[in-house]
């Protein structure tokens, strides 16, 4: 299934960058720049009395098809921030997930919390488009960057100003990623619970992977969450923050269900 979202996606950036190619992407950065202000996402996550939650908005899934097919992205955001979320991420992605960049910008104007922008960004186009949509934090899954691809994507990230939610689902994830030159206030490590070949989520991942992520790195738990009991089990694991989608779009009211995931309801 990732083999064949990176594959889409490369048409659609192909197709994207022949109608706006990376020297224009780049003069409408140079234009803007005065007037971004990247929001921190550790700032975010030291202002939380409970655990982190980083809010996911996303209409579909691969692993579950249509979620909430209705969902508008503002209206949706701004039930994440009067329950009190830390980040929101938005799934920029159309074909599998039913995102869009549109939905990006929407929610990054209509709150005050940093958001991330989730996609499968594979290409170094795709970094210049983050910025310019005003994404705070990006996220870069190891498993859909093999060999050089990881270090070359970081670093270009880095020169960007953009934060990086460094995605790992495997012990050899981890050990290339924590070969990358990472900084503790612009890099952190996600735990993605879900096998990309399976769809099968499982704590068991965090458990085993956390031990052999440094202490320094704000670490998140990332698919499958959808209990307080889960929660309490990973902040036994010395998790600072979890990453949520499903539980939180599919409720009546997905503010009281934040608050209830952490216990601040
Ligand atoms: O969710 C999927 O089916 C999926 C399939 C292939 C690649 C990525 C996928 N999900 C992206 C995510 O990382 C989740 O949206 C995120 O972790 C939230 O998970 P959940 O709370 O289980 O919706």
């Amino acid at each position: 299934m990732l083999d064949q979202i990176v594959a889409h996606t490369r048409r659609r950036v192909a197709a994207a960058e022949a109608a706006k190619p990376l020297h224009q992407l780049m003069k409408a950065l140079e234009d803007q720049s005065s007037a971004f202000f990247p929001r921190s996402l550790p700032q975010a996550f030291g202002q939380q009395a409970a655990m982190a939650v980083i809010a996911e908005i996303k209409r579909a899934s691969p692993s579950k098809g249509p979620l909430n097919m209705t969902l508008d992205p503002k209206e949706q955001a701004d039930w994440y921030e009067q329950a009190g979320v830390a980040v929101i991420s938005v799934l920029t992605e159309p074909e599998h997930f039913k995102g869009s960049n549109e939905d990006l910008v929407q929610v990054r104007c209509c709150v005050k919390c940093p958001v991330l922008r989730k996609d499968f960004l594979v290409t170094p186009y795709q970094l210049y488009e983050s910025r310019l949509l005003q994404a705070d934090v990006v996220l870069l899954i190891a498993a859909a960057l093999p060999g050089d691809q990881l270090a070359a994507m970081h670093r270009q990230a880095a020169a960007l100003g953009l934060q990086c939610l460094m995605e790992i689902h495997t012990r050899e994830e981890v050990e290339r990623v924590l070969a990358l030159p990472l900084q503790r206030e612009r890099d952190f490590i996600g735990i993605n619970n879900r096998n990309l070949k399976t769809f099968q989520t499982s704590l068991e991942t965090t458990r085993q992977l956390r031990p052999l992520i440094p202490g320094e790195f704000i670490c998140i738990s990332e698919s499958g969450i959808s209990t307080p009991d889960t929660v309490a089990e990973l902040k036994e694991m010395n998790i600072q923050g979890i990453l949520v989608g499903e539980a939180l779009v599919t409720a009546a009211d997905p503010g009281n269900a934040l608050k209830l995931l952490v216990g601040t309801g």
